[in-house]
């Protein structure tokens, strides 16, 4: 079994760096860190950052998590090596921008490209964030896949990953922790990143950053609304090249250890807000017309 720490960071491309880093620092708030050989390094907690952007073609080029130290990251490579899985360390070089000291990639059934790194560096000083956003930390991230029972099967056979919550066939919510979900897949026809989630400090900053993004004129995808899984009050929103973003607040703790994961139904108007309030977002539009039989 791999166990996984915590989860570190979101690379991605960007074919249009100043947009992009632009946004992250003056739209979500986060802090820039600095730029080296092509990559900009944004910061939201004691992460060194939890989100780098590389020069290039625009989509995710990988998902961060942190393991414990070398003995763990040379088990995990035996252990996915054994399972069939193509494992490559990284180099020297590759460790050194992304700030971990070592690290090994491969990709889950469908595509995704998920590294794991040990020694990701922590800066003690708090970020001086870009604007009072009130992000408390790098929440979670969410991948997409064409089959997300598939995906939990994986996951949960060689990690430390549990299910809080089933969305029918659209949504597996994972933990490897208390929080309720720190990695999410949800259904797609292609494998992608399909948000990257920061937590803020309260209600009112969710609804300070509705109001701001609303007047900057970004695309809300979804909310305010709540959450009823981890009953996390959210917002989701579209930054430049199409890379969703989502505020939340109040993600559920599950301590118990014999918590039984849920199964919602996703034709339900309220699987996914307990609102019920109008989305944008295309996992779930598409999910509503299938079940409208549209
Ligand atoms: O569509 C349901 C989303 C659930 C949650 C949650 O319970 O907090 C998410 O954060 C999410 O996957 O975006
Ligand atoms: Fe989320």
């Amino acid at each position: 079994m791999i166990t996984l720490h915590d989860i570190a960071y979101v690379r991605s491309g960007t074919a249009d760096a100043a947009t992009a880093v632009g946004f992250a620092v003056d739209v979500v708030g986060m802090e820039l860190l600095g730029h080296e050989d092509g990559v900009w390094y944004l910061r939201a907690d004691q992460r060194h950052h939890c989100l780098a952007f590389e020069e290039g073609e625009a989509g995710v080029l990988a998902s961060g998590f942190s393991l414990a130290d070398a003995e763990a990251l040379a088990d995990a490579e035996n252990q996915l090596t054994a399972a069939g899985v193509t494992v490559v360390r990284g180099t020297p070089k590759q460790a050194r921008s992304r700030r971990v000291e070592d690290f090994l990639a491969f990709d889950d059934p469908f595509g995704n490209r998920i590294e794991l790194v040990t020694g990701q560096v922590q800066l003690a000083r708090p970020p001086h964030f870009g604007r009072p956003a009130g992000i408390t930390e790098f929440g979670h991230l969410c991948l997409d896949a064409p089959d997300v029972r598939e995906a939990y099967r994986f996951w949960s056979t060689l990690f430390n990953i549990k299910v809080s919550d089933w969305i029918g066939e659209l949504a597996c919510l994972m933990r490897f922790d208390p929080v309720h979900h720190k990695l999410a897949v949800f259904r797609g026809s292609e494998p992608g990143l399909c948000h990257i989630n920061f937590q803020v400090d309260s209600l009112d900053d969710v609804m300070r950053n509705w109001r701001f993004l609303q007047e900057r004129g970004v695309e809300i995808e979804m909310g305010p609304g709540r959450h009823p899984q981890s009953t996390a009050i959210f917002v989701y929103f579209k930054g430049p090249e199409g890379l969703t973003y989502e505020y939340s607040y109040g993600v559920r703790r599950i301590e118990e250890p014999d918590w039984v994961p849920r199964v919602f139904d996703p034709s339900e108007p309220d699987a996914i807000d307990m609102w019920r309030g109008p989305t944008q977002r295309p996992s779930t539009q598409a999910q509503l017309h299938r079940a409208l039989g549209a």
